[in-house]
């Protein structure tokens, strides 16, 4: 890129979220992502140098061998014009949604990140205007902890995201609670899975996008109460899924092309396109832990039939959500277990402040930040070394849990299809596709205390206000699914 030619009418608002802001280009495939922050909180020019820096070396070093090389993006650092920077953020800031626009874009540094854009990106190597459709999901935590240190018993039979939900409508995050529950989506189980899909393209919150050409046309832009307009939507994906115009229009028509929509992303999250390093690396057996969460609506709905068991296929080792849902699980103690470990390091610290650097807390995210991380091993020999490890698997797995999938899909004909190229069918078509993973800045160490109080705040206003309201015929219900063992007695 000719940083020296740098003109901002060339560049559109794309999104943002609490950290960063995205502007693509007009006709190249290409995004720059510029750092926020609160205003008047600026940072100077060396320390958004440095953590850029940090955030390229991360996805390089790390997240590359956690997920794949195809998979990540990692991008480059680029200097940019201070000129073009500040008319692109006086060009861009009427198209930001008024819930973001409490920290600004970085305008002082002039420097951003540059990266393919992945709503645009081509699966055809050749094919250069080819229409495409990209699904951006953010699925969250995909397991209920089994860390022995998990102080209150509904941790284990709730998920954090549906708990959550609760506090966020009461907070005024949201309008109503959504009827997604990730351990749906990392189920494996393809009716599960349709179910999640199906939730979020009801209630798309922040968990759900849909682009078209790189513009978004499903998903929150602004406001908490968005609202899901699947004949629009489905006006916008037919030529995608009945090119030849067979489908007449109506609810029928809209109902199987939201099928044919939810058949695709589920073909895309299950498919391995990709090996990675850490593949080898079990953090945890995936049958640890609850595989459904009581508060899904799906898992209600099959209790309130009579039926209690509920399937979970599991996921093919290479695809996308087992890789998220692996480098999640490196949160193996819970923040409860985890939290007197960080504070044993911060004690440590407290008393060698120099050995901050030493201990890689900020940095640099290289080959042996990385190579430390592959001790899973959960017995505490009291050493600030086992804590920190801890501390930063937790990290990680935090980092996964916030993280998005994009999933980029472009129609091809039969004959088109190269042997490289992973292809999904539909009645009426087919696609290539990819998979991408963004948004992997590692989270920071010092949110590890926000974590525990947020923690905290999710449970005890779950408690407090839901479970203690619930249905007692439903929580009866429960009782007598839960296993029970015969224990056989000598007389
Ligand atoms: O804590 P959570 O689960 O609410 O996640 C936060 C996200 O909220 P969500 O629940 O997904 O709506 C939150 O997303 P929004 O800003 O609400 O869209 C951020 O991603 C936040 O990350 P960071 O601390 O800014 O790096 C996320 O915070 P982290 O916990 O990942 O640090
Ligand atoms: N490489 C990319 N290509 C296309 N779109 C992108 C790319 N990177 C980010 N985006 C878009 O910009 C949005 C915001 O980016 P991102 O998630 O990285 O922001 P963030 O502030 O780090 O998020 P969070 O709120 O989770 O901390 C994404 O949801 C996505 O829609």
């Amino acid at each position: 890129m000719e940083v020296e030619k740098m003109d901002e009418n060339e560049w559109k608002y794309h999104g943002e979220g609490n950290q960063s802001l995205v502007v693509s280009h007009c006709q190249r495939c290409v995004v720059l992502r510029f750092l926020k922050s609160p205003p008047n909180q600026n940072k100077a020019p060396e320390e958004i140098l440095h953590h850029l820096q940090n955030i390229v070396d991360f996805g390089k070093h790390v997240m590359k061998q956690f997920f794949g090389e195809n998979y990540v993006h990692h991008g480059e650092i680029i200097q940019l014009p201070l000129d073009f920077v500040r008319q692109l953020c006086l060009k861009i800031q009427p198209e930001r949604p008024e819930c973001r626009c409490d920290k600004d874009m970085d305008t002082l540094s002039g420097y951003a990140m540059c990266l393919p854009n992945l709503t645009r990106l081509q699966t055809f190597r050749f094919a250069e205007h080819r229409p495409i459709l990209c699904i951006e999901i953010k699925p969250k935590c995909g397991f209920i902890p089994f860390s022995s240190h998990v102080s209150q018993e509904i941790k284990h039979k709730v998920c954090r995201y549906c708990m959550h939900q609760h506090l966020k409508v009461a907070n005024g995050k949201w309008k109503r609670p959504s009827k997604y529950c990730p351990l749906d989506l990392f189920s494996g189980n393809k009716q599960r899975m349709h179910f999640a899909l199906k939730s979020l393209l009801q209630e798309a919150q922040n968990n759900l996008k849909i682009f078209k050409n790189g513009e978004l046309i499903y998903g929150c832009k602004d406001d908490q109460d968005c609202v899901s307009d699947w004949n629009e939507l489905a006006r916008h994906l037919k030529p995608f899924f009945f090119p030849s115009n067979g489908l007449v229009s109506g609810p029928h028509c809209t109902r199987t092309i939201v099928k044919e929509l939810i058949h695709v992303i589920t073909m895309a999250l299950l498919s391995s396109t990709d090996t990675c390093r850490a593949g080898h690396m079990k953090t945890v057996p995936l049958s640890q832990g609850r595989s459904y969460c009581e508060a899904s609506a799906f898992n209600k709905e099959l209790v309130r039939n009579g039926k209690h068991k509920l399937e979970s296929s599991g996921l093919p080792r290479g695809c996308v959500l087992y890789k998220t849902l692996q480098a999640q699980m490196l949160d193996m103690l819970d923040i409860e277990g985890l939290y007197p470990l960080y504070s044993r390091v911060e004690q440590y610290l407290e008393e060698f402040p120099e050995e901050r650097s030493t201990l890689q807390i900020d940095g640099p995210y290289n080959e042996a930040f990385y190579e430390k991380l592959l001790d899973l091993s959960l017995e505490d020999d009291g050493t600030v070394a086992f804590a920190l490890t801890k501390v930063q698997q937790y990290r990680i797995a935090m980092t996964a849990k916030d993280c998005s999938i994009m999933i980029a899909l472009s129609p091809c004909l039969q004959d088109e299809c190269s042997e490289q190229r992973p292809v999904v069918l539909t009645s009426k078509s087919r696609f290539t596709f990819s998979v991408s993973v963004l948004d992997l800045d590692l989270k920071p160490y010092e949110s590890i205390p926000h974590q525990y109080k947020l923690d905290g705040e999710i449970v005890n206003y779950y408690l407090k206000n839901v479970q203690a309201k619930e249905d007692p015929v439903m929580s009866n219900l429960f009782k007598e699914n839960e296993d029970c063992t015969l224990v056989l007695h000598k007389v």
